[in-house]
């Protein structure tokens, strides 16, 4: 539906979008259903399978937004076809598979990007702008929950993509990412590249009883960097990422338990409120007596009442015009180092998933 959106009234005329394929493994029905339910304007042609669509000829770009076992079979369909992808959440199941579609890209130098909405909405760009300007002092610190509490049994069951780990389900790789983007775009992202340093990860998962996915997992993170900030000491920051589909972030949806993110600088915070991956409004809140003025609120507007996915699509487009294969609000390498931490995560939890979801190998009949 944003895709459908005019950008002019998000400001970004100077790109746009056109819906021209969708595809079902299921069934065309459904590819058909689809186009005419969201008054998807024609040309639009309707395939039944992921082959043909990615045989179009018309098309720049293909969207993956698969469950998160098959993105890594999906996107090497779509790169050797020769395809441009933006692949959803999480990128892949493990490092190894995102390496490998990266090293894909790069080869066939094709454009490729993980789809994580959030980063690009005006609000998170806005956030890693005053934090380079140094509005909070040195970031030391950011704790980001993105949790619901679900009735797991009767909500997910065993099937459900969110539990089943033949479909790489748990709360870890769904929502956990959202949480680590935050940590990630506030004490990574807004460091000078050659400053960014992989974390150490401490972390404890709790498993679904009925499946062994993980229903909650907390992770503990220490950002090193190699350049100190004063003739003194290296700067080191911490980032706490919790997630759970038991226990609820924000209870009554109001916001009353406070702000599910709060960015800790030597100069004051930022909190930001809403879902952790669509997020409404932040308050920044400068240090007692520190000089940089007054607490100050700030809204997300939707323009045309759009969720929010229109903003990473206008980037999409633009890095196809401009002939870039990665986009820098989510490089290929923090894509990497965010697998990496839940790939370490995973394995102090013990959790793993099934062998053929883990695997590299292409193709594969999943
Ligand atoms: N950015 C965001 O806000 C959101 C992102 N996501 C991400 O999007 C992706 C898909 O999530 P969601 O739409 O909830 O997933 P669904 O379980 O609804 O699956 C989406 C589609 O994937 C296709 N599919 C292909 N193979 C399988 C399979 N073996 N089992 C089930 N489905 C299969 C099906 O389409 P067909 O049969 O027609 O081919 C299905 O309709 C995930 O990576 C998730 O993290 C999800 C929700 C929100
Ligand atoms: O990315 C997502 O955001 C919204 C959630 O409800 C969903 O489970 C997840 O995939």
């Amino acid at each position: 539906r944003d895709l459908l959106l005019d950008p002019a009234a998000r400001d970004a005329a100077d790109v746009s979008h056109k819906v021209l394929a969708v595809a079902s493994s299921s069934s065309k029905d459904k590819a058909t259903k689809f186009i005419s339910d969201l008054n998807i304007p024609s040309p639009c042609a309707a395939y039944s399978s992921y082959e043909e669509l990615v045989s179009d000829p018309n098309i720049d770009v293909v969207y993956v937004a698969t469950p998160h076992s098959h993105h890594y079979q999906n996107v090497m369909l779509a790169l050797n076809a020769g395809k441009n992808v933006l692949c959803e959440k999480a990128f892949t199941v493990n490092a190894a598979q995102t390496k490998i579609l990266i090293e894909t890209a790069q080869k066939k130098n094709l454009f490729l990007m993980e789809a994580v909405w959030t980063r690009y909405f005006p609000l998170s760009v806005q956030i890693r702008e005053s934090i380079k300007a140094g509005e909070i002092g040195e970031v030391l610190r950011t704790v980001a929950d993105t949790s619901f509490s679900d009735d797991v049994e009767v909500r997910w069951g065993t099937e459900h993509r969110m539990v089943n780990p033949d479909l790489a389900g748990g709360a870890l790789l769904d929502l956990g990412i959202y949480s680590l983007t935050w940590v990630f775009q506030t004490l990574y992202h807004t460091l000078p590249k050659e400053q960014r340093k992989p974390p150490t990860v401490l972390s404890q998962i709790t498993p679904y009883h009925l499946t062994g996915a993980d229903e909650a997992t907390t992770i503990l993170l220490n950002f090193p960097t190699s350049t100190p900030t004063n003739s003194a000491h290296p700067r080191q920051s911490h980032g706490v990422a919790m997630t759970s589909i038991r226990v609820a972030g924000d209870p009554d949806e109001e916001g009353t338990t406070g702000a599910n993110i709060r960015i800790q600088g030597t100069l004051g915070e930022i909190q930001v409120f809403g879902n952790p991956f669509r997020p409404v409004r932040y308050r920044v809140i400068p240090k007692k007596g520190a000089g940089k003025g007054e607490v100050r609120d700030v809204k997300c507007e939707f323009p045309a009442g759009g969720h929010g996915m229109y903003w990473e699509a206008d980037e999409v487009a633009r890095c196809l015009r401009d002939g870039k294969l990665e986009s820098e609000g989510m490089s290929w390498d923090e894509s990497i180092a965010i697998m990496e931490v839940m790939d370490e995560v995973r394995r102090q939890g013990g959790l793993s998933y099934p062998e053929k979801i883990e695997s590299v190998e292409y193709p594969l009949q999943l």
